[in-house]
C-alpha cells in the first residue's frame, strides 16, 4: 500500500529540499539546447533533464502541453520519463490543470491509479466546475496514495480578474483554500460545513507526518498574499520563480518560513541545458536561495 502523497512529500523534501523542477520543453528552449521541435529533440531534452535531476530534487513537474503537441509520440517520451523519475526517487507531478464534471474527473484522475501508463505521484487541477466537480479525484487521489494541487491564486498577471471575485463573503480564491482545507480534514465532504478551523489546527500545515495530500497554487509572482492558508492541512506549489519575476525574497515574504510550500521553476533551470552538471547547478542555486 503506498503511503498518502503528503507523507511522501514530507520524506522527499526532507531528504532533498523543497525544490520542484518543471519540465517545459518550449520551442524556443529546445532551440537553445540545438534540438529539433520533434519527438526526437523532446525525447533527447526531457532524458537529459531526468537523468540530471530526477536523483536530486524532490518532485518534478512535467507539462503535459508540450508532449500533447507531439502526439501519441510525444506521450510516449512522456510516459517514459516519468517512470525513470519515479524510479530514480523522485516525485512526479503532472502538470495539466484538469477540471471537468465528476464522470469526466473521474477518468482525468485515473493517472493516479498505479496500473496507468502514465500513473504519477500527484496532479494539477482547476476547480472552475466548482471544488465539488474535483471530489472524484480526491476519491482517487486517497485510494491509490496520490496527491493534488488546486488553482487557488495563480501566478499570471490576469488571475485575480477571476480569482478575486466575491462568492458570498470570500473570495473565489479563499472558497477554493477552504475546500482543500476541508480534504485535508478527516471525514469532511463538500456541502458539509466548512470545519472549524480548531479541529485542523493540529493537521499542521508545515512539513512533517501530518501534511495533507491535497495543495494550493500559490503564485511567487504575488505582491501580496490575499488568502488565508492557516490550518490549509497540506502543501502549496508556488510557481513564477525567475521567468515570471518570482524570486526567493518574495516567496519569503508572501509565506513566510513556517509554510509547506513547494517553490517550482523551470525555465530558469532549463535555459542552463543540456550539460547536466549546469542543470544540476541552477537547480542548486534556486535551492540555496531559497533556504537563504
Ligand atoms: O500549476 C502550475 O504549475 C502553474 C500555475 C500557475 O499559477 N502558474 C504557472 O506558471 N504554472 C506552471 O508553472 C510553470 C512555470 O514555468 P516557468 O515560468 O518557466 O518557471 C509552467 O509550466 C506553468 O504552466
Amino acid at each position: 500500500m503506498t503511503a498518502p502523497f503528503g507523507q511522501r512529500l514530507a520524506e522527499a523534501v526532507a531528504a532533498r529540499g523543497p525544490l520542484c523542477v518543471g519540465i517545459d520543453p518550449h520551442v524556443p528552449l529546445l532551440q537553445r539546447w540545438g534540438l529539433p521541435d520533434a519527438p526526437e529533440g523532446l525525447a533527447r531534452f526531457t532524458d537529459a533533464v531526468v537523468d540530471a535531476l530526477a536523483g536530486e530534487v524532490a518532485v518534478l513537474k512535467p507539462q503535459i502541453a508540450f508532449y500533447e503537441r507531439h502526439g501519441s509520440r510525444g506521450l510516449a517520451v512522456l510516459e517514459d520519463a516519468v517512470a525513470r523519475a519515479r524510479a530514480a526517487g523522485a516525485l512526479v507531478l503532472l502538470d495539466a490543470k484538469r477540471g471537468d464534471i465528476g464522470s469526466t474527473m473521474d477518468a482525468y484522475a485515473d493517472v493516479l491509479r498505479p496500473d496507468h501508463p502514465l500513473a504519477v505521484d500527484a496532479l494539477t487541477v482547476s476547480p472552475y466546475l466548482g471544488p465539488g466537480s474535483l471530489q472524484p479525484a480526491v476519491d482517487t487521489a486517497r485510494l491509490h496514495g496520490g496527491g493534488l494541487f488546486v488553482l487557488a491564486r495563480t501566478s499570471n498577471p490576469d488571475a485575480g480578474t477571476l480569482q478575486h471575485a466575491l462568492v458570498g463573503e470570500r473570495t473565489v480564491a479563499q472558497a477554493v483554500v477552504d475546500a482543500v482545507r476541508g480534504w485535508n480534514t478527516p471525514g469532511w465532504v463538500v456541502g458539509d460545513p466548512l470545519p472549524d478551523l480548531g479541529a485542523v489546527q493540529d493537521l499542521s500545515s508545515r512539513w512533517g507526518a501530518t501534511t495533507g495530500s491535497f495543495g494550493v497554487v500559490v503564485g511567487a509572482t504575488l505582491p501580496d498574499l490575499d488568502v488565508d492558508l492557516d490550518g490549509l492541512g497540506g502543501p502549496v506549489l508556488a510557481p513564477g520563480l525567475g521567468a515570471q519575476g518570482g524570486s526567493a525574497a518574495g516567496l519569503r515574504r508572501l509565506f513566510g518560513t513556517g509554510r509547506a510550500v513547494v517553490p517550482t521553476v523551470s525555465r530558469d533551470v532549463l535555459a542552463a541545458g543540456p550539460d547536466p552538471a549546469a542543470l544540476r547547478a541552477a537547480a542548486a542555486r534556486w535551492a540555496a536561495e531559497l533556504a537563504a
